[in-house]
């Protein structure tokens, strides 16, 4: 355990309303504790770490000013909550958070009032917030009244479209609403866009203007530095002196750049703000992701997320490996392919490092393309790749591939393009929790005509499909594979291509089949093995593909056993599903077939271990090892005495 910062400001804050009983000075040392208070819980429990440090005195300022929950303070993506938690009567659990039964990583409406929006998906908050705008306006019903709506998005997440359409609704209603766009020039690897740089420009080469000028012109209300005509008035006029910035075409009202992390800029500003706004306003806040702890901020990703760390050296606790992780594999492998054939393509929304595509940037530099949150645009650009003549590998994590699900159908598998889906976090992912869960894209992509969906049972399993997706030319194709590491078997020097659509059998039996979908393959081998040892013989199947289905190989297994169970680290309507409807059109079930079907449950699964998540789940081989016996009509208990 580290120890304790020395918190004497912080201690009486129990609610955001404690800190109006300080002095704007004392509210400097309050920011200052909270920072050491942040630092030292994430030491403990690791999570997010500097996206909440470049927030600290933003989160102070807004809730000394603010009175949540009546206003409602969005935090877009919201891995930047941690000090928020802090302040809002959460100080107590904060080192329980991202673990099982204890706080969410991410702002929660059942955890709290003064969460008035869950996230963990970027740039939802200026469509949320102007949701609550709006509501109050109508009259709406609010158990925690209806006051201001402010939206603090970072700049990595405002270059998403999503941001875009609901700047341009909120532009064009009018109402008042605050977004407080904080840019500390990262995303969680360096921004990049035309966005990205024309933000930089709004502060860089802005020319210096009359403040009078300005103001004359100007928003009709002025903090009152403004009017003092303070050297540090005139830094932030600079935005708006330039007049027509993109915000102010959009229908909001400019203020900034400010030094997000100068409560004397900060609380001035957010005071006039509040007393006098009236459409929807704009503030350019400039931070530092990692500020106020060295090893945050000059590291690579300004300590975007820390497993357990020693506070002084920085230094992580990661567990050792004991195989390598997949998404390594993927890059490697990804990298062999591109050696031997110049049209493959690599495109990352912002995930470089999660992809492991930043391995495959240091290669390949011109073939990769970081888009940006963008998910959407990412899989039509690809689909436009694809359609010129390239082979694009389109790497996005199952989650966050969801918010492009129309560009995968309407853009993709309707023009049968031969786009590469890599599609890393599949199944449950631990400290995220639910948000990041990748449960559905077996489901949304085997419905899909013309897709190939294969699931790697294995660190080898994935760089065969890598090289299938490179030599598949005849439609999109997409492999899934988890978070973390492999198992720990043989590699081959380089993946094989296998024959679309043919599973490979792993043990055979007599009584039971276990057709696997996916890493839950390695449960169902050790559940056979306890079943084995009950005198259940069982085979074992790695089905490798949903879609095109082995349709020979399940239909025999159908004839050839008393029990079929499909296990996937999928929803319902995956890969269990389509076996199902196979065996149903094949009369199978009419014949007596004894068919179970094991998919994540109809419920969101709150963030552990993936170990102890996949047991909520009852998917791991004790699970499976249960519902066979349950499906055989043998009672456990008295199998096991
Ligand atoms: C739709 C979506 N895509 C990708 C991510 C992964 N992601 C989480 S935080 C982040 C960077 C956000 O950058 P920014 O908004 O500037 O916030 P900062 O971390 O710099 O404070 C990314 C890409 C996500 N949460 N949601
Ligand atoms: C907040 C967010 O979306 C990312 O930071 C995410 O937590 C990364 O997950 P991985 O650690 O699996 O890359
Ligand atoms: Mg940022």
């Amino acid at each position: 355990m580290s120890q304790r910062p020395d918190t004497p400001h912080l201690d009486r804050v129990h609610l955001p309303s404690d800190l109006k009983q300080f002095s704007d000075a004392e509210l400097h040392e309050v920011a200052r504790e909270l920072r050491a208070e942040t630092i030292s819980a994430v030491s403990e429990t690791g999570g997010h770490l500097g996206a909440g440090l470049g927030v600290v005195e933003l989160t102070v300022a807004l809730h000394s000013v603010f009175d949540a929950p009546r206003d409602k303070i969005i935090w877009d993506v919201s891995h930047q909550c941690y000090p928020h938690k802090i302040l809002t009567g959460r100080r107590e659990r904060i080192r329980t958070i991202r673990q099982k039964d204890g706080l969410s990583g991410f702002t929660k409406r059942s955890e709290s009032p003064y969460d008035p929006f869950g996230a963990a998906h970027s740039s939802t908050s200026i469509s949320a917030a102007l949701g609550f705008a709006v509501a109050r306006d109508l009259g709406g019903a609010s158990e925690t009244g209806h006051g201001d709506a402010i939206a603090v998005i970072g700049d990595g997440a405002m270059s998403a479209g999503m941001a875009f359409e609901a700047m341009n609704n909120a532009g064009h209603l009018g109402k008042r609403l605050i977004v407080i766009l904080n840019d500390n020039e990262m995303s969680i690897a360096p921004p990049t866009g035309a966005l990205s740089s024309y933000l930089t420009r709004l502060y860089a080469e802005a020319p210096f203007q009359d403040l009078k000028a300005v103001a004359k012109g100007a928003m009709g209300f002025l903090p009152p530095p403004f009017q003092e005509g303070a050297k540090r008035a005139k830094e932030m006029l600079k935005g708006m002196a330039m007049g027509g910035t993109l915000f102010e075409e959009l229908g909001f009202s400019y203020l900034g750049p400010v030094d997000g992390h100068d409560l004397d800029q900060l609380l001035p500003i957010l005071r006039t703000v509040k007393s006098r706004a009236t459409g929807p306003i704009l503030i350019h806040a400039l931070t530092k992701k990692g500020k106020g702890y060295s090893h945050a901020e000059h590291a690579p990703d300004k300590g975007h997320a820390r497993a357990k760390f020693d506070v002084v050296t920085g230094e992580q606790k990661k567990a050792p490996s004991n195989a390598p992780g997949y998404t390594k594999v993927f890059a490697e492998a990804l990298m062999q392919e591109a050696a031997e054939d110049s049209r493959i393509c690599a495109i990352t929304a912002a995930m470089p490092d999660g992809t492991g595509l930043d391995l495959f940037a240091e290669r390949y530099p011109s073939r990769t393309f970081d888009v940006g949150i963008a998910e959407q645009h990412g899989v039509t650009f690809c689909a436009g790749l694809a359609a010129g003549g390239m082979r694009p590998f389109c790497a996005i994590y199952s989650t966050f591939l969801q918010r492009g699900y129309d560009q995968v159908v309407h853009d993709v598998a309707i023009q049968r393009l031969p786009v590469r889906f890599a599609i890393d976090r599949a199944g449950l992912v631990g400290a995220d929790g639910a948000t990041h869960a990748g449960s559905y894209d077996t489901a949304f992509l085997t419905n899909l005509p013309g897709f190939v969906v294969m699931a790697a049972a294995d660190e080898a399993e994935l760089k065969h499909m890598v090289r299938t997706a490179a030599a598949h030319d005849d439609g999109p194709i997409a492999f899934r594979y988890p978070r973390g590491e492999g198992v720990g078997v043989e590699m081959p020097e380089r993946g094989q291509i296998l024959e679309i659509g043919k599973g490979r059998v792993m043990k055979e039996g007599t009584r039971v089949a276990l057709l696997s979908f996916g890493t839950r393959l390695a449960e169902c081998l050790t559940a056979s093995e306890a079943l084995e040892a009950r005198g259940v013989s069982v085979t074992v199947v790695d089905a490798r593909f949903a879609k095109p289905l082995d349709e020979a190989l399940i239909l025999r297994l159908a004839r050839e056993h008393e029990a079929l169970l499909t296990v996937e680290e999928g929803a319902v309507g995956g890969f269990g599903s389509h076996v199902a409807q196979l065996l149903a059109e094949n009369a199978v079930f009419d014949r007596g077939l004894k068919y179970r079907s094991m998919v994540l449950p109809d419920i969101f699964v709150d963030q552990a271990s993936p170990r102890d998540m996949y047991a909520v789940a009852k998917l791991n081989a004790e699970d499976i090892e249960a519902k066979v016996l349950g499906t055989l009509g043998v009672d456990v208990l008295d199998k096991r005495a």
